[in-house]
């Protein structure tokens, strides 16, 4: 018998290919306007201070091919063809969707590469994903609304930070915090009814545990510059407050809203986190994001399976 043909539709951010991309991306992010020079620049600044672009594109390419192969040899009765689909730049979640329609593919499955969901984040991926399959006539896609409670996914975490503190001396490790982060989002989400924040927090109990760790805290990160109230406390100001109030001396970052090397991570944590604990003199330990590592991949093939499983 043939064997059955999906799609396999895989979501992340998408990132400047080159810095002449970087105002285009950023226009995209703002819904169409322009940034105005001063906030152009600073992005263009954080950019270069990680060496110029992110690694972004090209980690998200080799997890989806990672993905794509490993779902191909774990199983004997799907042949999945991969389709990228960007949210800020091309190939778009749009062109994804009209590539796989016009290759012929009738069914897929969509997972974005963020483990929880939010109305920001993950709905809007799948519901462009949905609108566009919609108005050309397929393919008929089933979407992962989450996977961060994915048993492997949590090993992987446990793990390095189980690693982290066997690096650690003993005298860090008795005054050591982790702090299990996500990218901020506006707080009004609350109101409406959004997972995410109870997501962040159910992450980090799960891999608290598994790796026995009782000093630990969510916070938020990378928040956007504007005047509305965004999800806190911030990841730079609670560290401050850990310090003073509880006087950890070791700070374990791990930022689990992200699976990539990227800006949040290699600025926002490596550049804006360490440069609190260099002034208080505390120790900045980050572990190792997933990025296409096989013991991630296998994570995601099996939040994949589970999927069309239960569809
Ligand atoms: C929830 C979430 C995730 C995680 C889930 C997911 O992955 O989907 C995420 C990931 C990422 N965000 C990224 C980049 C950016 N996000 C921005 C701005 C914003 N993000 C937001 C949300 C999220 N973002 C929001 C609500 C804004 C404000 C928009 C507005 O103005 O209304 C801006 C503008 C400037 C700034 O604010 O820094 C940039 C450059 C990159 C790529 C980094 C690289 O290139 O290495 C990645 C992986
Ligand atoms: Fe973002």
């Amino acid at each position: 018998m043939a064997k059955q043909r999906m799609g396999l539709l895989v979501m992340a951010y998408g990132t400047p290919y080159k810095e002449e991309d970087i105002e285009r991306y950023y226009t995209h992010i703002r819904h169409g306007r322009k940034p105005d020079q001063e906030s152009l620049q600073d992005l263009r600044n954080r950019y270069e201070a990680i060496g110029g672009i992110s690694p972004l594109a090209a980690i998200t390419l080799d997890q989806a091919k990672k993905l794509e192969e490993r779902l191909n040899n774990v199983q004997n009765d799907i042949e999945f063809k991969m389709y990228i689909g960007l949210k800020h730049i091309e190939p778009f979640v749009e062109d994804a969707v009209e590539q796989m329609h016009r290759d012929g593919i009738e069914e897929a499955v969509s997972i974005v590469l963020a483990p929880h969901f939010s109305t920001f984040s993950v709905k809007s991926y799948n519901g462009r994903a949905k609108e566009t399959a919609g108005k050309i006539g397929g393919p008929m896609i089933t979407s992962v609304e989450s996977w961060y409670t994915e048993p492997k996914f949590i090993d992987y975490w446990a793990k390095q930070v189980r690693d982290t503190f066997a690096k650690m001396t003993s005298g860090e490790r008795e005054k050591a915090v982790l702090v299990v982060s996500a990218h901020s989002l506006p707080e009004k989400i609350i109101a409406s009814g959004d997972p995410y924040p109870d997501q962040l927090q159910e992450t980090a109990d799960l891999i608290a545990e598994a790796a026995g760790i009782k000093n630990y805290v969510i916070g938020w990160q990378s928040a956007g510059n504007t005047p509305e109230p965004w999800l806190g406390p911030d990841v730079q100001d609670l560290t401050k407050d850990l310090y003073e109030k509880n006087g950890y001396r070791a700070f374990i970052y791990a930022p689990v809203g992200f699976v990539a090397d990227h800006l949040e991570v290699l600025y926002d944590n490596d550049f804006e986190c360490k440069v609190v604990t260099d002034e208080i003199g505390a120790s900045y330990y980050r572990p190792e994001m997933p990025n296409a590592k096989p013991e991630f991949i296998d994570s995601l093939a099996s939040v994949v399976l589970k999927q069309i499983n239960k569809s």
